[in-house]
């Protein structure tokens, strides 16, 4: 401990590749303030009491109109406003007014961001009431478009930026985040956004969207979430030339250069927050995401969102889907295109909830499950060339060269799209699924609209209202022969918010695949009748802090149940102590 706190103060390599961090939480003394002495480096942090004009200009505490007489009194704010006192509803309404009225998506997302900048608690409160309209502004599929354009609409930062540049100061950049009880990171480094690709830089309006969503959807507070973009590059041309780019102007950097600069990172957070701040890995290219998820597994709190929070997701939509299209898991023959984050993720954990149902081995119940990638079906004679995270999947079969032919070669009962190509479940594939099934489940998964596998439009015609349908990205109800279809939304917004605030509540040390089992389970408790009735095989996202809370409750519960939760006693009802947990945005009142 001696000698990291030395090299700490030392003020030059503050790299501790072995921090000390108590599993109780944090590192005592991180900032060094209390034993630095005159030769020793700190960071000048103070707290001050807002008000007056400050007080406005503070998100996390500006109410706008909605100061009271009194308040305006008492924080020198007499004059600084017009006369009138809102209420926060008032407000509300005024502002949905206002987004409403905007055309364009994109300034519907400019509007919220700049709600988010002025008043935190008044944006949670719009996100909170109206989830189903606002999910696709702040979510997908409008930030991916932000994302696109995020250098030209750039005004603030919204999260923390680690370059290249601050290699060997990463340590120091953490210290410059003004909040300091961290209990949620995403991170990003932006080499696959959605089904976008490389947008570098310009990925942090993923982190900043997720984190928003942790808030609104599982009450995890707002000052705990640190949103981080690692910027080590990009090979995207076109950002590379465009005068309004964020992010560092060179290619990709790889290899040990990117591992040092993760690993920094990774060794940093943990002695900075402690042993209990999870970290979710979110949008990186599968080529490191799977290493990354691998080699931090089992020091750190981390969870891929892609590969494990979408597995999640999906198995609950299959499961609650089995009460409409019958059978039992292991009946079924699953069928995927792409074969990379999601699309293993998702297959794996398919395979493992098969596997704990019928005491059949893993190995076995894998070969229930085929996958379609960019050289067509999975299959054993590939094997040698195989990336290692699809050499599960190579079973044995001729090779086919195409999803067309995998469809009437494997004859699924259920398709999955995890491709992040649109358009690419053509009519012929879904006339040939449909005419396999009674009630073909079809889940386009892939981000944003744009690059869905299919509308919803196109899975009803085309099986001539027969799929269950759900998607990644939301789409509207579509009338078919006069009855009203309502796809579902395939999203792990679903999971991650409920999920992370489950780690949070019960002070887990690791992520276990239990737990995103639990979560799943969790998830697909809530599909009620009345859903059933309508074809959905997710609950409405309107009652997501519900759901929320009752994730967090079953992955609590099995943190304890596997002894890495850290927070005891055990709370006795798990579902009311993650409601009392939860963030609320109403406004609280001033002395
Ligand atoms: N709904 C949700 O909650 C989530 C949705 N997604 C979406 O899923 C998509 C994929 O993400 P992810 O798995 O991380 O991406 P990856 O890059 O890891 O995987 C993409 C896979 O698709 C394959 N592929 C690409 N083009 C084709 C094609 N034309 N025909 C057949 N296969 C193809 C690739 O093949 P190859 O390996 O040969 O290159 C690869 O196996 C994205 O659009 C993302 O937005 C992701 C996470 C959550
Ligand atoms: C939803 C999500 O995480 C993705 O599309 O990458
Ligand atoms: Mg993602």
């Amino acid at each position: 401990m001696e000698s990291t706190m030395k090299e700490m103060r030392g003020g030059e390599s503050v790299l501790d590749l072995s921090p000390r961090a108590t599993v109780g939480g944090g590192v005592e003394d991180v900032y060094g303030e209390d034993c630095a002495t005159e030769d020793q480096l700190v960071t000048p942090w103070t707290y001050s009491v807002a008000s007056g004009y400050s007080l406005l200009r503070d998100p996390h505490h500006n109410k706008g109109l909605a100061f009271t007489e009194t308040e305006r009194d008492s924080h020198y704010l007499r004059g600084l406003l017009p006369p009138a006192v809102a209420t926060q509803q008032l407000q509300e309404k005024k502002l949905m007014d206002n987004i409403r009225k905007y055309q364009v998506p994109l300034q519907k997302y400019m509007a919220m961001m700049e709600l988010q900048e002025r008043n935190e608690r008044l944006f949670y409160k719009l996100l909170i009431d109206n989830v189903e309209e606002l999910l696709p502004v702040v979510y997908t599929p409008t930030v991916g478009e932000a994302c696109q354009k995020y250098g030209s609409i750039f005004r603030r930062p919204q999260g923390l930026y680690i370059s290249l540049k601050e290699k060997g100061k990463v340590l120091d950049v953490l210290k410059n985040w003004p909040e300091r009880s961290i209990q949620v990171i995403v991170v990003t480094d932006g080499e696959r956004i959605l089904g976008l690709g490389d947008l570098g830089c310009q990925g942090m309006g993923i982190p900043v969207g997720k984190l928003s969503l942790y808030t609104a959807l599982g009450g995890v507070r707002p000052s705990a979430c640190l949103p981080v973009t690692i910027d080590v590059g990009t090979n995207n041309e076109e950002l590379l030339k465009d005068e309004f780019y964020i992010g560092l102007r060179q290619r990709r950097a790889t290899g040990q250069e990117y591992a040092d600069l993760l690993h920094e990172f990774m060794s940093a957070v943990k002695q900075n927050y402690g042993e209990k701040v999870l970290i979710q890995f979110e949008d990186f290219a599968n080529h490191n995401a799977f290493t990354l998820l691998a080699k931090y597994g089992t020091t750190h709190l981390v969870f891929n969102d892609d590969i494990q929070g979408t597995a999640s997701v999906v198995l609950a939509g299959v499961v609650a889907a089995l009460k409409l299209i019958g059978g039992t898991l292991a009946d079924h023959r699953f069928l995927f295109l792409g074969a990379g984050e999601a699309g293993t993720g998702i297959a794996e954990l398919i395979a493992l909830e098969m596997s704990k149902q019928t005491k059949i081995p893993l190995e076995e119940t894998r070969k229930k499950i085929w996958l379609v990638d960019s050289k067509g079906l999975i299959v054993s004679s590939r094997r040698d060339s195989l990336q290692h995270f699809k050499k599960p999947w190579a079973h044995d079969h001729e090779p086919v060269k195409d999803l067309l032919g995998a469809v009437k070669a494997i004859k699924p009962t259920v398709l999955i799209g995890s491709s992040g190509v649109g358009r690419t479940f053509t009519k012929e594939i879904i006339e040939t699924v449909a005419s396999l099934n009674e009630k073909p489940l079809i889940m386009a998964l892939s981000n944003p609209t744009s690059q869905s596998e299919c509308t919803a439009e196109e899975a009803y015609t085309w099986s001539q209202g027969h799929a269950i349908f759900a998607s990644g990205s939301p789409f509207d109800p579509f009338e078919y022969k006069g009855k009203v279809f309502v796809p579902g939304q395939a999203n792990n917004a679903y999971i991650f918010p409920g999920f992370g605030l489950g780690l949070v509540i019960s002070g887990a040390i690791r992520v276990h695949d239990d737990m995103l089992l639990a979560a799943s389970e969790a998830l697909a408790n809530q599909v009620s009748e009345e859903n059933y009735d309508k074809g959905l095989i997710y609950p409405p996202f309107t009652n997501i802090r519900n759901i929320s809370a009752n994730i967090a409750a079953n992955v609590a519960a099995k943190a304890y149940e596997l002894g890495v939760a850290t927070r005891l006693p055990r709370p006795a009802n798990l579902v009311k102590y993650a409601e009392s947990c939860m963030y609320s945005p109403v406004y609280r009142s001033y002395r």
